[in-house]
């Protein structure tokens, strides 16, 4: 269905090869995945399927791409419409209509299908993804998880025989990232559709991958082989495969289902006492001072009601996760504390301020949010220029900005523009951009989207760090993960109401949901991340 041979592309003359001997061979009913560490090209693979690497970026492309036999150097994007479709990592950036429904019915009208098909795939589009809520919304009113369902029922209504997805999860919650996934992998078994699909949360899709791609990074070859024999030694790993390698399990497990078979015999044996010896994130450092109060917090915009009575205190050095469902009402909490969006009811403090109507000077000594589109913050040419505007607008000793970036996102040119940064790279910029200030409530929405395990790794050094200085963080995510490594504390909110609020280890693990990976595996011992489950297994040897 896809063949990549001899494949090489770099962006210009001059730059850097971003794909280098590529050799790929997707057969029709193939579930491919696409993994790699932040800018090691996978979105550049993806767009080279359906023909917008070459076409629409410019560079230089080499060796042959075919898809259901046709050259994509002879098909742009649009002659391969009938076989692919793509969903890009911006979902936003592929709308086309303003509305719900149009949008999904789009890509039909161009195939010229009957009406009456039409309307059918759009109703059992909307049941498949749960869309029917919002089937008359205007596009621009959806929540981040909203539109990237949208954006994947959009191109599933064309009935294509190849779907491309770029990081197709990344703003879905847990159980609606399975549901997607599911429906997926149906369309793969029963339809023989088939799948390329590059995700940086390995542990929602590895396990129903057929075969895996490894993009080296440095321009190297790729490795593609079968997922189990790829995961080995793929520099990228998800915790379950990396519990593997350090308990020497053979074969390696890649489904937390595998992981509990091998785990079985260690986890009669672990006692609470094991676990309670393990290297724990440190417990924040909190005097108790509030920095955030939000005290029945009513938020609507027209006739949708985002928060109905909210509650929330937030002290220095605590890091609290916001969880829950796309369109519960994270985002709109996060806007409320910096005065985005103005409460209909209820009150919102910010160090004894009202964030609503106050300047964005005040404001920024006091929040700093990183919007779940990054891009939103950034506005200078290059990377270097942005940086310095940063330092300036937030009086920072020059340099602060660039080495922020340069931890979170290491040997990135200065001289880029922020538009051709990867996903990853341009959230670690916006990063920056806010930690340059420093402001005592850091607010980050979904701020993971696009970064590998180490980066990951590196923010969260970063936010201890921070919490630990008196800092206080709340970060909204869907990524569990993520909340299991950094947050002491983590709140759920369901319908725009807070519904759980309490210690991490208590809130995630007694969730079905929102469970880590390592939870699931050793429930009901309380073991959230690798660190310590490794831990508590040197303990028993
Ligand atoms: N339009 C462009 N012009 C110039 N360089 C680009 C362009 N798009 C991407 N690049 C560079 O190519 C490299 C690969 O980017 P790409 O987006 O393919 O990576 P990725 O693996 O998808 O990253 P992420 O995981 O962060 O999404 C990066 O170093 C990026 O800066
Ligand atoms: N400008 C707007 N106009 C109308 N409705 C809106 C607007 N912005 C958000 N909403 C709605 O308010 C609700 C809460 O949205 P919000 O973005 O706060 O959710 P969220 O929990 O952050 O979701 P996600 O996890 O998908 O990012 C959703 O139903 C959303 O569709």
């Amino acid at each position: 269905m896809i063949r990549f041979e001899r494949v090489g592309f770099r962006y210009a003359e001059e730059a850097a090869p971003v794909l280098s001997d590529v050799d790929l061979e997707v057969d029709e009913g193939e579930l491919c995945l696409v993994v790699g560490r932040t800018g090691s090209g996978k979105s550049t693979l993806l767009r080279a399927v359906n023909g917008l690497v070459p076409h629409f970026t410019g560079g230089i492309l080499s060796g042959r791409v075919t898809v259901a036999g046709r050259d994509t150097r002879d098909h742009p994007p649009r002659d391969l419409a009938d076989v692919v479709g793509y969903v890009g990592q911006d979902p936003r950036a592929g709308f086309v209509t303003d509305v719900v429904e149009e949008e999904l019915a789009y890509g039909m009208e161009s195939l010229g299908l009957a009406p009456a098909v039409m309307r059918r795939r759009v109703e059992e589009t909307l049941d498949l993804l749960g869309l029917e809520t919002v089937r008359d919304r205007p596009l621009a009113t959806l929540s981040g998880g909203q539109a990237q369902r949208v954006a994947i029922g959009s191109v599933l209504t064309a009935h294509p025989r190849a779907l491309v997805l770029d990081e197709p999860t990344s703003a879905l919650d847990p159980v609606g990232a399975e549901d997607v996934l599911a429906i997926l992998q149906r369309l793969v078994h029963d339809l023989a559709l088939t799948v390329v699909l590059a995700e940086h949360r390995l542990e929602r899709v590895v396990h129903l991958a057929d075969t895996v791609v490894v993009l080296a990074g440095d321009g190297g070859p790729a490795a593609y082989g079968p997922a189990a024999a790829v995961m080995g030694d793929a520099p990228v790993a998800p915790p379950v495969v990396r519990l593997g390698r350090a308990a020497g399990w053979s074969p390696l497990p890649l489904s937390v289902r595998d992981a509990r078979r091998a785990a079985a015999p260690l986890r009669a044996r672990l006692t609470r006492e094991d676990t309670l010896k393990n290297d724990a994130a440190p417990a924040a450092r909190t005097d108790g001072a509030p920095v955030a109060t939000v005290r029945g917090l009513r938020v609507r915009y027209g006739p949708v009601p985002a928060l109905r009575g909210v509650d929330l205190t937030v002290a220095r050095g605590e890091v609290v996760a916001l969880m829950g469902r796309n369109g519960a009402g994270k985002s709109s909490l996060l806007s409320s504390l910096v005065g985005l969006v103005r409460p209909e009811a209820g009150r919102v403090e910010v160090l004894g301020a009202a964030p609503y109507g106050l300047r964005a000077r005040a404001m920024v000594r006091r929040a700093g949010l990183v919007p779940q589109e990054p891009a939103d913050l950034l506005y200078a040419e290059t990377v270097t220029a942005e940086c310095r505007a940063a330092d300036r607008d937030m009086s920072a000793p020059e340099g602060t900005c660039r080495a922020l970036f340069e931890r979170l996102a290491p040997g990135v040119s200065g001289d880029v523009h922020p538009r051709d940064l990867s996903e990853g790279q341009r959230l670690c910029l916006a990063l920056a951009v806010i930690l340059t200030g420093r402001p005592p409530l850091v607010l980050l929405d979904e701020p993971t989207r696009g970064l590998d395990y180490a980066a990951k790794t590196r923010l969260v050094e970063i936010l201890r760090e921070l919490s630990a200085e008196g800092h206080a963080i709340v970060l909204a995510t869907h990524d569990v993960e993520l909340a299991a490594e950094v947050a002491g504390r983590v709140v759920v909110i369901a319908e725009g109401e807070v519904v759980s609020d309490g210690p991490t280890e208590e809130v995630l693990v007694s969730s079905p949901a929102f469970a880590p990976q390592m939870s699931k595996i050793f429930a009901p011992l309380p073991l959230l991340t690798v660190a310590q489950a490794t831990a508590a297994l040197v303990e028993l040897a």
